[in-house]
Order: C-alpha cells, then sequence, then structure tokens
C-alpha cells in the first residue's frame, strides 16, 4: 500500500517547479493504518521548499486527489514541514540564499518593501536576516523601532545582529550617531559591505534580505562581487521615471549575471478610506513595461503603512489586515516561491533527492 501511494504521488507537480513531488524529495513520510470497515487511512508529510509556499493550498489539494485513487484508500491527511533549500555551494556559511532588494530611484519605498517582506519570511516560520546596506540612507533601524540600538560584538569578535519582530539586522544606523552623514570612498564601503556579510555573526539563515542603496553604485558592485546571489527583486512605482531608472538596475543585476526573482511594484493606487474608490496616482501597471520578468505584487499607498514604519512596527505585523500588508504578505510568498524555483533549477537531480 505504502508504495502504491508512494507511486500515485509521482503524478503531483509542485505547480512552480513542474516536477513531481516525490523526485524533488518532498515527501518525508508515508503512514498507513487500518480504517474500519476495509479501507486504510493514508497520512503524507510534505516537506516544502520554503515556509511561505504560495501554493499549500493547491499542492494539499492534488496531493488528496492522488492518494485518494489508490484502491484501498478511505481517509488522507496531509501534514506539511519545510526545508528551505541550498544552492551547491552556500553563500555564507549557515545562509542559504542572499536576496538583494534594489531599485533605480530613491524613495519608491524599497526599505518598507524589505523589511516587511523581511518580516513576512519570518512570520511564516522561516529564519531570516535582513542587511541594511543602503549606507547612505540607512532606515531599516527605525523602520524596526531599534534606531538607538547599539551594535556590539561577541567573544570572536564578531557583530551580533540584532533583533527585532523575528528577524536578525545590521545597519549603519547602529554603528554611527544619528544624524552624522557617511561620506566614505568606494574601498571603505567595500570594506563596510564585507564586514557586515563576513564579520557578522548571522547564524543559520533560511533567507539574508540585503537592502541596497538606489542606482547602480559601488555598494551593488561590492555585494554582487562578494558573494554568491541566489538574486534580485527590484522595487519601483509605476510612472515613467522610476521606470527608467528600474531598467538601469535591472541591467546592471543581468551585466552581474545576478537573477532577477522579480518586480515589485510599490504605490501602485490609492484606495480612499471613505468611499472606496480606487485611484493610480502614478500610472497603475507600469512594471510589466520592464520586460520578461514576474511581477511579486503591487503595493497600494497606504498612509497606516507609511505610520507603522515611523512606529517601528512594520505593516504585515501591525496591521496585517490591510491591503498594503495582505499584498507585502503575498509578494513575500512569491518571492520565496521563485527563490525555490531559482535554487533548484541550478541543482543537480541527485541532491534533489
Ligand atoms: N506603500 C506605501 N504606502 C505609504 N507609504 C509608503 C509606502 N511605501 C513606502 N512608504 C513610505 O515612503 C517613504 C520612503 O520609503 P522607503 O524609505 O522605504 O523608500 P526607499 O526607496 O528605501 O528610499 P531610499 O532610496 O531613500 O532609501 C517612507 O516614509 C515609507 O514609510
Amino acid at each position: 500500500m505504502r508504495e502504491a501511494v508512494l507511486e500515485s504521488l509521482r503524478s503531483v507537480n509542485d505547480p512552480e517547479l513542474h516536477r513531481d513531488l516525490v523526485s524533488l524529495g518532498m515527501i518525508e513520510r508515508i503512514d498507513v493504518t487500518p480504517h474500519a470497515p476495509s479501507g486504510h487511512a493514508v497520512s503524507v508529510k510534505v516537506n516544502l521548499t520554503t515556509p511561505a509556499c504560495p501554493l499549500k493550498a493547491t499542492i494539499e489539494r492534488d496531493v488528496r486527489a492522488a492518494v485518494m485513487t489508490v484502491p484501498g484508500v478511505e481517509t488522507v491527511n496531509v501534514e506539511f514541514g519545510a526545508q528551505v533549500r541550498m544552492p551547491t555551494t552556500p553563500p555564507l556559511p549557515g545562509v542559504k540564499n542572499v536576496l538583494l532588494v534594489g531599485s533605480g530611484k530613491g524613495g519608491v519605498g524599497k526599505s518598507s518593501v524589505a523589511v516587511n517582506i523581511a518580516c513576512a519570511l519570518a512570520q511564516s516560520g522561516a529564519s531570516v536576516g535582513l542587511m541594511d546596506a543602503d549606507v547612505y540612507g540607512p532606515s531599516v533601524a527605525h523602520m524596526l523601532g531599534q534606531g538607538q540600538a547599539k551594535l556590539v560584538g561577541n567573544a570572536e569578535r564578531k557583530m551580533v545582529p540584532i533583533e527585532a519582530h523575528g528577524i536578525r539586522f545590521i545597519s549603519m544606523a547602529n554603528l554611527s550617531p544619528a544624524g552624522q552623514a557617511l561620506v566614505w570612498r568606494g574601498p571603505m564601503l567595500h570594506s563596510a559591505i564585507q564586514q557586515f556579510l563576513k564579520d557578522a555573526a548571522w547564524g543559520n539563515l533560511d533567507y539574508l534580505i540585503v537592502d541596497l542603496p538606489p542606482g547602480t553604485g559601488d555598494v551593488q558592485l561590492s555585494l554582487t562581487q562578494s558573494v554568491q546571489v541566489t538574486g534580485a527583486v527590484i522595487v519601483t512605482t509605476p510612472q515613467d521615471v522610476a521606470l527608467i531608472d528600474a531598467a538601469r538596475a535591472i541591467d546592471m543585476f543581468r551585466k552581474a549575471s545576478v537573477p532577477i526573482l522579480g518586480i515589485i511594484e510599490n504605490m501602485s493606487y490609492f484606495v480612499a478610506p471613505d468611499t472606496g474608490t480606487v485611484y493610480d496616482l502614478f500610472g497603475r501597471g507600469g512594471a510589466a513595461k520592464l520586460g520578461n520578468h514576474p511581477l511579486l505584487g503591487e503595493v497600494p499607498l497606504d498612509p497606516s503603512a507609511r505610520q507603522d514604519a515611523d512606529n517601528g512596527v512594520p505593516a504585515v505585523i501591525a496591521h496585517p489586515e490591510t491591503q498594503a500588508a495582505r499584498a507585502l504578505i503575498q509578494i513575500a510568498e512569491n518571492l520565496a516561491g521563485r527563490v525555490s524555483v531559482q535554487t533548484l533549477s541550478e541543482l543537480p537531480m541527485a541532491q534533489l533527492v
């Protein structure tokens, strides 16, 4: 019976990875117990490639349907676990995936998106780090309510990331006195980035999210040259002036051989709270003009999301029911799905099972 169930699961494909769950090594356990009067109760544990899997419900439905086709099966119970896969060589010891969040222009909401995605992934059960590489305008610490915290070293003289809202983060804001400008040249920036990446006690992470400065400068170059990143996401607003710069950022990543995992359109639209009327303030849907890259989602302009950021509690935690927060949670799931696709497409078959 167990073999027949396993065989039936070979017909169930992961909808994003387009491969069957068995050959992807996603079936962790099959239990078969007698079920009165004459059949069997089957319990299947599926190990997803990310706890933030956006297609869990589809997989559950398909597994249930496939196992029910096996003669003698009366009930099916589907359990889920998750283990984020690692590329052939981890980018940093203990870190499975480094994800860059970039933008062409400043002020498009890149840091807010990075912070909210990080917290949403952590809430799904993943271990998440956030590195604020936006050295000229570090806002991550403030958005996480840790603007006054100070980074300290451990016994091995490594920086200890600060914990907040379920994630670990490091920001220049927690090193330099508030309000002071950083006047650094390329080589100094490079060494700061190296320290944040390699001289920090990140521990074990499924995802290390890096909030880049806007544009296409030294920090981006330094990062793509010093660590094997899984991919980058680009945050843009819908208007042409932002899209032109976003296209430049995409081109930079292409030249550095960094895969684009998707585009996030922020401030896509505004829903009037009194009437519910939707206003496309900056012309919605511009991100689709950026070529053949997946659109991970559209986040509305929402004053409460701005307020949450200023209060130091990201919208996905403070007000998860708002449209903006729901969009950000969905984006985090879509991104986690893209990361799985990217990682698994590079792994040799033998490492999957
Ligand atoms: N969807 C949104 N709705 C309302 N306010 C938003 C939204 N996204 C971002 N903001 C607000 O816009 C401001 C700029 O956002 P943020 O700092 O994230 O942008 P950025 O692109 O990282 O900027 P910079 O490039 O200067 O670092 C912040 O006050 C933030 O709270």
